[in-house]
């Protein structure tokens, strides 16, 4: 792995009139090349601040930003503003030019960076038909959909071939399907043109979409990092398993809980396990009966991860058997009342 970007103990306090304000405490952190990197954390954990010190639109208090190799807070002026070229941004709110058609906004970044004209023309179509807005050149941003401008801000971000694009909130403003299209779109430039990625964002399903790997952020700090399928598999702070239940659990109905008489489990299946035929083998094992209550497997990095919700019938002993098998051999098994666990055994990890 060769690393793009990397971060060292980067604080930044904001001053205000009254107080300083903790924007990134203590951050260390590397991002590989060819890489998606998601950072997530609630509104105000210093996603954005941290993000903008990567291109040092925000300049940290204190702390080193290597891009590529190159200590961006050594570089005077001049300088910064060349090494920025090789680092897109994109915002929630896509910071188009509303008076320039959608060709010009593209363009304009050309121009910026010195391309001469003939260029800027071909290299602009080139990049509107790669994020599929060819028959929009002449348009301008008021005539388009959120996704388009969208697509128009990426054009406009890859116009002087990135090594890196910074995404804030990329998605937030739009709805579900255009923020599918656009994630699509992030993985194929990501995939076709080897561009590392980072996003932040408050949505876990956008880091399970797209993300190799996933930072979690609280009051400024990092408090987990990790493989996105190992957050997902077996996400070790509170605040991670908040966000990893967003997307991965599912309410059973109190009436549901009262109409069973069993054992009530949730169960965890990781990686092959999840293919496998755990739950069949453990009912003929042992002496017990299995009602599914829900199931779901999702791919996430293309690798399956199953939730079950059953409920066990038979002896006590029987049942305390099996549900040590299943602590053996899943990732997590939580006997359930009421939709809360009283008892749960994070079994082995990846
Ligand atoms: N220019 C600023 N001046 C003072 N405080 C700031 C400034 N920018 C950010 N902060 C503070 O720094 C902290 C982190 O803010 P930041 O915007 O980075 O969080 P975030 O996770 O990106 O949240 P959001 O998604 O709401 O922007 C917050 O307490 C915020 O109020």
């Amino acid at each position: 792995m060769i690393s793009l970007i990397t971060i060292e103990r980067l604080n930044k306090v904001f001053e205000t009139n009254s107080q300083s304000v903790v924007g990134v405490d203590n951050v260390s952190l590397t991002i590989n090349q060819g890489e998606i990197f998601g950072v997530v954390g609630y509104s105000g954990a210093g996603k954005s601040t941290l993000l903008r010190c990567m291109n040092i639109l925000e300049r940290p208090t204190s702390g080193k930003v290597y891009v590529d190799g190159t200590d961006l807070l050594a570089l005077p002026p001049k300088e910064l503003r060349t090494a920025r070229q090789s680092i897109g941004m994109i915002f929630q709110g896509f910071h188009l030019a509303m008076s320039k058609t959608v060709e010009d906004n593209v363009a304009f970044a050309l121009k910026a960076a010195g391309v001469s004209r003939r260029k800027r023309k071909e290299r602009t179509l080139e990049l509107l038909d790669l994020v599929g807005l060819s028959d929009k050149s002449d348009q301008y941003p008021a005539q388009l959909s959120g996704g388009q401008k969208q697509r128009v801000s990426i054009a406009r971000s890859l116009a002087n071939n990135p090594k890196v694009l910074l995404c804030d909130e990329a998605t937030s403003a739009l709805d579900p399907n255009t923020t599918k299209s656009i994630l699509k779109l992030l993985k194929r430039i990501n995939n076709e043109l080897g561009l590392t990625i980072v996003l932040i964002t408050h949505e876990m399903e956008v880091v399970k979409e797209i993300c190799d790997r996933c930072a979690v952020m609280e009051e400024g700090r990092i408090i987990e990092q990790d493989k996105t399928y190992n957050l997902f598999a077996s996400p070790e702070n509170a605040l991670t398993k908040k966000f990893i239940k967003s997307v991965m659990d599912f309410e059973i109905p109190n009436e549901l809980y009262e109409q069973c008489s069993g054992t009530i489990v949730q169960m965890k299946f990781a990686g092959k396990k999840a293919e496998e035929s755990i739950v069949s083998d453990l009912l003929k094992e042992f002496k017990i009966r299995g009602n599914i209550l829900h199931g779901k497997i999702d791919y996430i990095q293309k690798k399956a991860l199953g939730i079950f919700v059953m409920e066990l019938e038979g002896e006590s002993e029987e049942i305390r058997k099996a549900l040590e098998s299943l602590e053996q051999n899943l990732e997590e098994v939580e006997v359930l009342q009421n939709g809360r666990p009283v008892h749960r055994v994070d079994a082995r990890t990846q």
